[in-house]
């Protein structure tokens, strides 16, 4: 599913009325008609309901809910802020109509404004600003949306929160944005729902379909994505009926170091769970042990050093290598993991410690094998590219390491960007808090290893990797819920996850 940036909405808008064709107004209509079934599938006739409209269209959605759900018999309230005295022509249209209805308490407002009594049992519907808003509020609509957030009433915010811009808020003003309840968003998510800072604004959101052009989203250009089931399950190869274990690769997994064991098996596990051909875990001798007794599917090649990784290994009988789990940071591992990328030709995962080098030297970045992925979590990408304000900034910062870097980025977290040296951003839809406790990230290393070493293209290992991962905790979260789910049990669950995508 495409994330068009609010400018791209704009002409897909005026596609669809042209190529359709459709009216503005009946546009506005059928957007309207989603908005209302979504209201009142969750709030009845009792409720007492405020609307607050704005000037362009996204007031214009609000007039039309109001007069829609009058005829449903709800008892409403409607305040439309013009302080220009100036309206977009189906916002106009849509005010001499609820303006007619005499069970509509109407108020038009050009400058006094005399806020209405809000209690907690109030629904506010926020159509002050859509996608539209070229600046931070100020002034008057910051005045009404700073009275709304004061208020105890639930708020249902049309489209996006008045307020919010719908990609970078670094320099917006916080406490001039609508927090809503919940969003219904028109058709298409916005960037800015997907970054952690903006829940507090955007809070549940849902999407209403209102048939904007096919044809016009296809041929709009944008560079942020959402991942769907339906693209991983094209990409997943099925295994042919004389398939050998050859077929499938060889792994090499660098991971552990004394006290560290579990982060190897950890990806270990989760790269046998993931269909690779063979797997060997290069480790300390202190590990040995350990490691063959816990994953007997796997070869362990012990490294010179008793507790850490201290002398690189020969790479040219593997198709992949992952690198960084549980690794540690001391000098001996340091150089080593230095010499070890610079003489390997198989594509690289670059996990954890093995990020945390990287940081300390950068230019190592630049020659990283062909096809490499980087998978920080956000404390790991910043200390590559330096501090970051908001995750708008870190997501830019991680598309120009990208870039420079020429690899692959999985930037994870609540929807995982995985972002591709050209800009390409695709996030994440699977996953959740659960998996937010030690070990998951090994995981995610372990099943993209195993997914380059089967030969799937950089891209797509990233993709389904970080798709199934998060498949697999949600399967998690199912069985032993959030507070009690471990690593361990992504693990466990990725057999099924495998299972919903491929079969
Ligand atoms: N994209 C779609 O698919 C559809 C969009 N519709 C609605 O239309 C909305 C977009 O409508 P518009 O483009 O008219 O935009 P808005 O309704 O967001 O308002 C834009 C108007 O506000 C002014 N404005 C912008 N920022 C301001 C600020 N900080 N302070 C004061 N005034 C400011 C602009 O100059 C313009 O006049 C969407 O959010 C949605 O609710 C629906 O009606 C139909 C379909
Ligand atoms: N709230 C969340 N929603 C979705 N996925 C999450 C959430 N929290 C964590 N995850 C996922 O769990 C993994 C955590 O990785 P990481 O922080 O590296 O953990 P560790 O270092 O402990 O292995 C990532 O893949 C991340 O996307
Ligand atoms: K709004």
């Amino acid at each position: 599913m495409k994330i068009f940036p609010s400018s791209s909405i704009k002409k897909l808008d005026a596609y669809t009325i042209e190529n359709e064709p459709i009216a503005s107004i009946d546009l506005m209509e059928r957007a309207a008609t989603a908005l209302t079934k979504a209201i009142t599938d969750r709030w009845n006739t009792e409720t007492p309901v405020t609307i607050f409209a704005g000037p362009g269209n996204n007031g214009g959605d609000a007039l039309a809910v109001a007069r829609m759900m009058a005829e449903k018999g709800y008892k409403l309230e409607v305040y439309l802020f013009n302080p220009k005295g100036e309206l977009s022509p189906d916002c106009q249209t849509n005010k001499e109509l609820v303006e007619m209805m005499e069970e509509v308490a109407f108020h038009e407002i050009s400058t006094q404004f005399v806020p209405p009594v809000l209690t907690p049992d109030h629904l506010v519907i926020d159509g002050l600003f859509g996608s539209g808003l070229n600046k931070p509020l100020s002034g008057g609509f910051a005045a009404v949306v700073k009275y709304i957030n004061s208020s105890p009433a639930m708020v249902v915010a049309i489209d996006i929160p008045s307020g919010l811009m719908g990609e970078e808020n670094t320099f917006n003003v916080k406490t001039n944005i609508i927090r809503a309840d919940v969003t219904f968003s028109l058709q298409l998510p916005k960037l800015a729902f997907l970054f952690a800072e903006n829940t507090e604004f955007v809070g549940e959101w849902e999407l209403l379909d209102i048939q904007l052009s096919e044809d016009g989203i296809e041929e709009t250009e944008t560079n942020y994505e959402m991942l769907e089931i339906e693209e991983i399950r094209s990409l997943i190869k099925p295994r042919k009926q004389f398939a050998h274990k050859g077929n499938f690769g060889h792994a090499l997994l660098i991971a552990g170091s004394k006290g560290m064991a579990g982060a190897s098996v950890l990806a270990a596990r989760a790269c046998l769970r993931s269909g690779v051909g063979l797997l060997t875990v290069h480790a300390p001798m202190c590990n040995n042990d350990i490691l063959q007794t816990s994953i007997p599917e796997a070869i362990v090649e012990t490294d010179a050093n008793e507790t850490c990784f201290a002398v690189p290994t020969d790479t040219d009988d593997y198709q992949a290598v992952g690198i960084g789990p549980g690794l540690g940071r001391n000098e001996e591992t340091e150089a080593a993991l230095l010499e070890q990328l610079e003489h390997c030709q198989a594509p690289v995962v670059v996990d954890a410690d093995a990020l945390n080098i990287l940081a300390n030297h950068r230019h190592a970045l630049t020659h990283l094998p062909k096809g490499s992925i980087l998978t920080p979590h956000p404390k790991e990408l910043e200390r590559l590219t330096g501090k970051c304000q908001d995750s708008y900034e870190r997501l830019m910062k991680a598309c120009e390491l990208a870039h420079a870097a020429h690899v692959h980025i999985v930037l994870k977290g609540a929807y995982s960007a995985i972002i591709t040296p050209e800009g390409k951003c695709f996030f994440n839809p699977t996953g959740n808090p659960g998996m937010a406790t030690g070990g998951s990230g090994d995981v995610l290393t372990g099943v993209i290893l195993a997914l380059l070493a089967q030969g799937y293209p950089t891209e797509e290992a990233a993709k389904i990797g970080t798709y199934i991962h998060g498949l697999a905790g949600d399967v998690a979260q199912k069985k032993q819920g959030m507070i009690g789910m471990i690593a361990s049990d992504i693990i466990t669950c990725l057999p099924t996850a495998w299972r919903l995508v491929s079969e």
